[in-house]
């Protein structure tokens, strides 16, 4: 018996999904195929999606839980679901060596959908470290990043899940600056927000990319640096989902916030403050205040 519980206890792979934010993002220009080039700074979170594997012999399949992953219902579990697109496109790739499996994938969703911290290139970048790991693909780096890219634009830099800086349309991740102690806030008003719509609403001139140095001392003077930057989609996101205006303003508003701001298309905001204990008392004021927004703070990953 105890052996039993051991099994199933060792073969349940794990991995975590954690949020992206956007610290800035300049659309700096765009493709002829209608993609927007970008430069970002890119940070993760310590909240994130859990992705869970257990190998099996019935067809590969997948359940969602979590907060969010009971308000999808079980519809959202099907084949357009990212985390099944990419055990797709590496089932496509595996070799003769491999050991391709079915089975259950259980992704317990607590990141808010469609809200500009790219929890679905999240998942299917979990999938990708996953599954590669548990069916021996034995992919390289530069091929599972090349695969990545066909997920998504924000999926290369969710394989990553590290501070980077973002260029092209996502696909050019180089060293980003070193980031100093800091706390951050998240808060998502409940509203799903289209990244399609939020940059066709974008108008304006393209921003230049952002001159950045090498580290800063603390997050004075990383806000400091940021505050000298933007979020070229923030206006296009207010626009879409209006809630955005009233949660920047409370973020804002909580002691030693540094700076508030839209992560990605929105409609999640993100607050910068000096420690990680100063952003957790400040989320855990806004949840008391706004039972239905979803609240985060704490540490970047
Ligand atoms: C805006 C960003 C910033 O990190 O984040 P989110 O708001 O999604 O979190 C990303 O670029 C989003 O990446 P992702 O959500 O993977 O985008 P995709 O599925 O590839 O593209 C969805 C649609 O967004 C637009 N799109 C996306 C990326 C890009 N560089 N230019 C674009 O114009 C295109 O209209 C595309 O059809
Ligand atoms: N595993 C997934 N989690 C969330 N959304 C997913 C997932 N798979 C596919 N999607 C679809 O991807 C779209 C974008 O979702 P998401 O990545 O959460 O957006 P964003 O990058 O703006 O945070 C959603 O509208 C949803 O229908």
């Amino acid at each position: 018996m105890t052996v039993d519980v051991l099994d199933v206890a060792t073969t349940t792979l794990t991995e975590i999904a954690p949020a992206k934010i956007n610290l800035y993002l300049h659309v700096t220009g765009r493709r002829p195929d209608g993609y927007h080039l970008l430069d970002s700074l890119v940070v993760f979170a310590g909240a994130g999606d859990v992705l869970h594997y257990e190998p099996g012999t019935e067809p590969l399949h997948l359940k969602l839980e979590g907060r969010f992953g009971r308000a999808l219902g079980a519809d959202a579990a099907g084949a357009d679901n990212l985390v099944i697109k990419a055990a797709a496109v590496l089932r496509d790739l595996a070799g003769p060596d491999a050991n391709v499996q079915g089975g259950c994938l259980v992704l317990e969703k607590n990141l808010p959908v469609a809200s500009g911290i790219g929890g679905g290139s999240a998942d299917a970048a979990a999938a990708l470290r996953l599954l590669n790991r548990a069916w021996n693909v034995q992919v390289d780096e530069p091929t599972l990043f090349r695969v990545a890219e066909t997920l998504g634009a924000d999926v290369p830099v969710c394989l990553l899940s590290q501070t980077v800086r973002m260029e092209g349309i996502g696909e050019t991740l180089t060293p980003a600056p070193r980031l100093p102690e800091c706390g951050l806030v998240l808060v998502n008003c409940g509203q799903a927000v289209s990244t399609p719509d939020v940059f066709r609403k974008r108008t304006g001139d393209f921003v230049p990319r952002a001159d950045l140095p090498q580290s800063w001392p603390n997050s004075a003077a990383m806000v400091a640096t940021l505050k000298a930057q933007e979020n070229s989609l923030e206006a296009p996101a207010c626009n879409v989902c209006p809630p955005v205006k009233r949660v920047l303003a409370d973020i804002v508003a909580q002691p030693e916030c540094q700076l508030a701001r839209v992560s990605g298309s929105g409609a999640t905001c993100f607050g910068v403050f000096p420690t990680v204990e100063a952003a957790r008392e400040a989320a855990g004021r806004l949840a008391d205040a706004h039972a239905a927004w979803w609240v985060w703070g704490g540490a970047l990953v």
